[in-house]
């Protein structure tokens, strides 16, 4: 079967899609592929432990066609994957990809260990699989609604590209095609961290104002990290870069977001991150988006200052006076 079949063909009603990961976008994305008339199949770490004893799978929410089956075994041959667990888990779940099949990465964030983006764990850890990343403005349960949405599809080659995007496109979700993986994943990955200082800036009063120069700051930051890491700035312009960023830090369903409201009202990092209904990626990605800012020589000071705060070498106040005492300059 093609990868790229357009949904609605017959060769999209015949492709069998594999969703590695069961929580809150893993189980949005199985439904939106069983919706374009592909075979759905959710593999998921233990799939038991999620079920109260004798009852069928529940996957966050919303429930799953009953013809997606969620099981935690892998089949050898499907179509494509789409890889959905957090980054700071992704080296251990990538051994487990059948040989040869495509798979879309679909996290946002930077492995802390290696201070690597998604696609370059793919590459040390199964260098042999074709990859390609998706990301963008998609909070999970309006996907798993059926609303209308865009996002990006980037791998190293436009071709690729395009390829997987039409395999993922459907009428209401709209996948756009990007060769920008450093771009993309940057953006995906930035936005967590920034919607953690504003999610902050919000829950400690400091008012709207105060965000929409985090947000646009934040932009501006992000955009000097992707020239230097070789990324392109105007993808930072685009759904993985500015659309992104501006859902997850207005949006009150975004974790990260969340996670910076309980901490600007004062919450320790620790019981905030608990209460939350799932991960929020910023809180491990910002330290390891400074690092790697550090090693090539950009100042971020919005990740800088929440990667120090959750750190707790800074307090809110000192966090906010950092950010307002930085010298002077042209915008
Ligand atoms: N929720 C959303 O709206 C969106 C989330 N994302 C990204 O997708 C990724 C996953 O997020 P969610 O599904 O929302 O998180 P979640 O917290 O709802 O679910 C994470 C899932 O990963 C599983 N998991 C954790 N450790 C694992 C391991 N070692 N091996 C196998 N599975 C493991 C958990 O059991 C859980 O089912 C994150 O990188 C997130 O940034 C991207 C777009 C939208
Ligand atoms: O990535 C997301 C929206 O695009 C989801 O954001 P949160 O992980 O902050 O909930």
């Amino acid at each position: 079967m093609p990868v790229g079949a357009t949904s609605g063909t017959a060769d999209a009603m015949n492709r069998h899609i594999l969703v590695m990961g069961a929580g809150a976008w893993g189980s949005a994305l199985a439904l939106h592929m069983h919706r374009t008339g592909a075979r759905v199949q959710v593999w998921a770490r233990n799939p038991a432990s999620r079920l109260p004893s004798g009852a069928m799978p529940r996957l966050p929410d919303w429930p799953l066609p009953a013809d997606v089956t969620v099981s935690d075994t892998i089949p050898a041959k499907p179509d494509l994957i789409l890889v959905v667990v957090p980054v700071q888990h992704l080296a251990s779940v990538l051994p487990l990809l059948p040989q040869g099949v495509p798979a879309i990465l679909c996290c946002k964030g930077v492995e802390r260990a290696s201070q690597t983006f998604p696609l370059d764990v793919m590459a040390r850890v199964r260098p042999e699989c074709p990859g390609a990343v998706l990301s963008g403005p998609n909070f999970a349960h309006e996907i798993a609604a059926g609303l209308p949405a865009a996002a990006v599809v980037a791998a190293p080659r436009m071709e690729q590209a395009l390829t997987w995007a039409a395999a993922v496109s459907s009428p209401t979700f709209r996948l756009y095609a990007s060769d920008d993986c450093t771009g993309v994943q940057l953006g995906g990955a930035a936005k967590n961290v920034i919607a953690i200082a504003a999610g902050t800036a919000m829950g400690a009063g400091l008012g709207e104002n105060a965000r929409a120069a985090l947000i646009t700051r934040g932009l501006a930051e992000t955009g000097r990290l992707a020239a230097a890491l070789g990324g392109q700035p105007a993808t930072l312009a685009g759904l993985a870069g500015m659309g992104d960023l501006v859902l997850t830090c207005t949006g009150v369903a975004s974790r990260n977001y969340q996670m910076g409201l309980a901490l600007g009202r004062g919450a320790g990092a620790e019981d905030a991150a608990a209460a939350l209904p799932g991960v929020a990626e910023g809180v491990t990605t910002a330290s390891a988006l400074l690092g790697l800012a550090r090693a090539h020589g950009v100042a971020v000071p919005i990740i800088e200052t929440v990667s120090d705060f959750l750190a707790k070498t800074l307090t809110l106040e000192e966090a906010r006076s950092r950010l307002l005492d930085r010298p002077l300059k042209a915008e």
